[in-house]
């Protein structure tokens, strides 16, 4: 019997997260009869140690997944699960996504303290926002500009404790993260995916794994969920594209058609954005197709044609 060492960061949402998949990976084991148990390992990350100051400032993509990667290198762990808008764009050599698990909802949600909200327009004049994330404040202010958008930093639990000490009209925060805390009876009104653009891979998992793992790949091929690893390889195509990480106001969702000619090559259509921080700019570009790379590309270039790149090379300055 095989132990699969499974490294993880320890924020509750990596280890609930965590729990989900081996969860999910020991009923595959017992349904194909397959010899592996699973073992967590806590991994503190950059990302962990630095969540007091501006993310942005300290730079540099995979923050929080850089030592995970490491010791999967270092064969101290074999798999890792990581929230899919964490991983950046490029993989390092000799480890792989072995599997995208089926996706949880991908929109961001409003918490806020006054009841029954029905839109971003029920929220009083000048309200304080929080968030950090520079994309969705760029959307936001792009419908309010009178919002005052302040900086929200720290893991989910802390987050929604600030709601209350920080006097914030409203934090927004993703869906996804809240579902699977049980926490989305905190949530007073998802924003529409069209209005806020998500991040990319926003509310899937990736679990990576080594390129040379056959075991490790071949169980992992058992979860995959082929529709939403083409959607998240569409977004990160993009994303590759326009050379992006997570600080930078860049979002888009890709979705499958049900309506596809073809089975065997089933319709995407691709959304994508980039902002300038203060909302006085938003693109957007949208695209269909069959092919999640082509597709990628395609909205990228479109965007740039638009000035994106002007937008892009202002903020990263
Ligand atoms: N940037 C932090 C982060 N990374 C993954 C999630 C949870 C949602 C997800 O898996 O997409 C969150 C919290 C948030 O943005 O509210």
């Amino acid at each position: 019997m095989r132990t699969i060492v499974v490294g993880t960061r320890q924020s509750q949402l990596a280890l609930t997260q965590t729990g989900q998949v081996i969860d999910d990976l020991t009923r595959i084991c017992e349904k194909h009869n397959l010899p592996f148990q699973f073992e967590i390992r806590k991994i503190v990350t950059r990302g962990d140690q630095i969540l007091d100051v501006t993310l942005s400032k300290v730079g540099g993509k995979g923050l929080f997944v850089k030592e995970i990667e490491q010791a999967m290198l270092d064969k101290e762990i074999d798999m890792a699960v990581h929230s899919m808008k964490d991983m950046p764009a490029w993989l390092p050599d000799g480890l792989v996504n072995g599997a995208v698990p089926r996706r949880a909802d991908v929109r961001d949600a409003l918490i806020t303290k006054q009841e029954g909200l029905t839109s971003l327009m029920d929220l009083p004049k000048n309200a304080k926002v929080g968030t950090s994330s520079l994309r969705r404040a760029s959307q936001l202010k792009a419908v309010r500009p009178d919002f005052q958008i302040e900086s929200l930093r720290g893991n989910i639990d802390s987050r929604l404790r600030k709601l209350e000490t920080e006097g914030f009209d409203a934090i927004i925060l993703a869906a996804a993260g809240l579902q699977r805390m049980g926490w989305s009876d905190r949530i007073s009104y998802y924003l529409p995916a069209d209005i806020c653009i998500p991040a990319v891979g926003q509310g899937a998992l990736g679990i990576e794994c080594r390129e040379e793992d056959e075991e490790v790949r071949r169980l992992l091929s058992l979860y995959n969920d082929p529709a939403t690893a083409l959607t998240v390889q569409a977004e990160r195509r993009f994303l590759a594209e326009l050379n992006g990480g997570c600080q930078i106001p860049i979002g888009a969702f890709a979705e499958l058609s049900d309506f596809s000619e073809d089975p065997a090559a089933p319709l995407l259509t691709l959304t994508g954005m980039v902002g300038s921080p203060d909302g006085g700019q938003v693109l957007k570009e949208i695209s269909s197709g069959t092919d999640p790379e082509k597709l990628g590309k395609e909205v990228a270039d479109k965007l740039i044609a638009q000035g994106a790149g002007d937008i892009l090379a202002e903020i990263r300055r």
